[in-house]
């Protein structure tokens, strides 16, 4: 091991620069260029990857494209249980070495990951996210460009600061330490489908802060993840240290809890399979060394409340961009609104109405699209199903209604007006382009503040709008614990890295905020030294002397 000659500190950081893409712009061709150069070598074979070494199981599976589902992006090798029994001893013979890389050298490497995902492999991983996951050129910006590199930097400018946190005191003759060990065993991240920044950062959180992980992606992201792990490689996380594990789910994660070595999860998904895991766990404890950490990011039923003050204009377009951007398959994604009468006959309705028509649905590729596919079968049948229970429980379809399946997933943005505030569209997440609204009388802010608080299980974004200070104030109070991310006067998806900390409580999650330090105190097991300087002469104490 060399020693360490200095005190290192970081590169100044920012958030990573969007690009905008306009008509005609360098950027727009580069991407363009790498959609076509991708669709050109299709299906792409993505093999596990344990210890560095491509893994071939042969047991096959495929990612099809969302916006035309007869064609796949790639065929995966799936994970078998030998796969994932050598991934995890794997792991753990990297870890010792892993942990001991002096920081400065770890922090170069995640470093050097984020350079590469902001420059050499920006256009492939969006052109791969936007394939693979259907989403447009915007959202694959704002997601695996922008946002990865964002979590890659500030994840080690928080993990300086997190390491430079030490005792306040030390008495005479004695200096204290805290030290932030990696955790005892391996990491299990778990990601999901929506945001391939999510799934860098599941693995990559843990790893900065010398954790060895075990990465299990989401089937429907499977390529995109794949580059991003490729990046990490090229960028010098040894191999080992992240394995890249793609697999039948609820087998490959079994497998992995059931290990002895298990020492965290790191998920993002539903809620139904966060609380699953959770039991899971629970229920492994004695064969563990330690107590595992389990962190979970998870669904959401989002709200925007709409006051007789707001500016209706904003408020209109922040809620059309709120529920129908990337197909409404955000966990942040508007689903319930709350506008006052006053508002919705006074223009909300007509102008809600006039701007979702303009709405383009369709091929993601194509520059115009705002709503792609929505993900797979299982998604488009469940969204249908659930304008359905809608229109049977009373619902009125305003707007949209329906999908087209038969080339890609695509459903029309859909405005279903209800007189029920707890009917079903307004309590479940449905991860789709479905907007439900209610509409309540002014007079009625405060009972609604008490509705919008009690009807969902969820607690993650919500929106106030209102050009008076009082009703912000009012709805943030009796609001308290209705999400983990408040905007005023914006809408409930967006949050950035290092700008707006993300995640919620309740159903929604451990709200251990992404993007900021927090994240880093779950996956660090501290230990406190305490070195004195001066030897002792006699064991009494002064009290104990005549
Ligand atoms: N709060 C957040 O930050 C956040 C961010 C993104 C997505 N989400 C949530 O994620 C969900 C959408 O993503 P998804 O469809 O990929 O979620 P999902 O729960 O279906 O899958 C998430 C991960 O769990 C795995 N998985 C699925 N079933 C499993 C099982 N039985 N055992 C073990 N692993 C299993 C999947 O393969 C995937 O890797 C939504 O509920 C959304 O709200 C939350
Ligand atoms: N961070 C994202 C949501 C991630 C979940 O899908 C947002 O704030 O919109």
């Amino acid at each position: 091991m060399s020693p360490q000659l200095g005190t290192f500190t970081v590169p100044a950081i920012d958030n990573e620069p969007m690009n905008h893409y306009g008509p005609g712009s360098p950027e727009r061709k580069a991407l363009q260029a790498a959609i076509t150069e991708l669709q050109q070598q299709l299906p792409i074979e993505v093999p596990c990857v344990v210890n560095g070494k491509p893994v071939k199981t042969g047991n096959l599976a495929k990612q099809p494209m969302p916006h035309d589902h007869a064609n796949h992006l790639c065929t995966y090798h799936e994970a078998d249980p030998q796969t994932v029994a050598s991934a995890i001893d794997g792991a753990l013979a990297a870890k010792e070495e892993w942990q001991s890389l002096p920081w400065n050298d770890r922090a170069a490497i995640f470093l050097k990951a984020a350079e590469l995902v902001s420059g050499k492999y920006r256009y492939k991983l969006m052109a791969a996210t936007m394939l693979g996951q259907g989403k447009n050129a915007w959202q694959a910006e704002i997601d695996a460009a922008a946002e990865l590199a964002d979590f890659l930097r500030f994840g080690v400018k928080f993990v300086e600061r997190l390491y430079s946190i030490q005792p306040e005191k030390n008495s005479g003759g004695v200096w204290n330490r805290t030290e932030y060990r990696a955790l005892e065993g391996f990491v299990l991240a778990v990601s999901p489908f929506n945001f391939t920044a999510i799934g860098g950062n599941l693995c990559g959180v843990p790893a900065l802060l010398g954790n060895v992980v075990f990465w299990k992606p989401a089937p429907m992201a499977t390529l995109a993840n794949y580059i991003t792990y490729q990046i990490f490689t090229e960028a010098g996380i040894p191999p080992g240290v992240i394995q890249f594990v793609p697999g039948p789910p609820p087998e490959v994660v079994a497998q992995a809890i059931n290990h002895k070595a298990f020492a965290g999860l790191h998920f993002t998904g539903s809620t139904f399979v966060f609380k699953k895991l959770w039991k899971d766990i629970s229920s492994n404890l004695d064969i563990y060394r330690g107590y595992p950490r389990i962190v979970g990011e998870t669904g959401g039923k989002n709200w925007h409340l709409i006051h007789g003050s707001a500016d209706t204009r904003n408020a209109v377009l922040q809620s059309v961009r709120a529920a129908f951007e990337y197909s409404g398959q955000k966990c942040s994604a508007l689903s319930r609104l709350y506008v006052s009468v006053s508002q919705w006959e006074n223009g909300f309705k007509d102008q809600l109405l006039s701007e979702v028509a303009k709405v383009k649905v369709g091929n993601q590729l194509e520059w115009s699209t705002f709503v792609g596919p929505v993900i797979n079968r299982i998604a488009f049948d469940k969204i249908i199903s659930y304008i359905q229970k809608a229109k049977d429980a009373g619902g009125q379809i305003l707007v949209g209604g329906t999908g087209d399946d038969s080339k890609g997933y695509f459903i029309q943005p859909t405005v279903i007006l209800t007189q029920d505030p707890k009917s079903v569209t307004m309590v479940e997440e449905i991860f789709g382009p479905v907007l439900t609204v209610y509409v309540y009388r002014d007079e009625e802010y405060e009972k609604t503040l008490k509705l919008i608080d009690e009807t969902s299980a969820y607690g993650l974004t919500g929106s106030i709008f209102s050009n008076s200070r009082a009703p912000l104030i009012q709805a943030t109070h009796k609001l308290l614990n209705a999400a983990g991310n408040v905007y005023y006067n914006e809408k409930c998806t967006g949050a950035v890295v290092g700008q707006q900390p993300f995640g919620g409580s309740r159903g929604s999650g451990t709200n251990d905020k992404a993007g900021s330090m927090s994240i880093f105190y779950r996956f660090v097991n501290a230990r406190s030294i305490k070195e004195g300087f001066v030897g002792l002469d006699g064991f009494n104490y002064p009290s104990n002397l005549e």
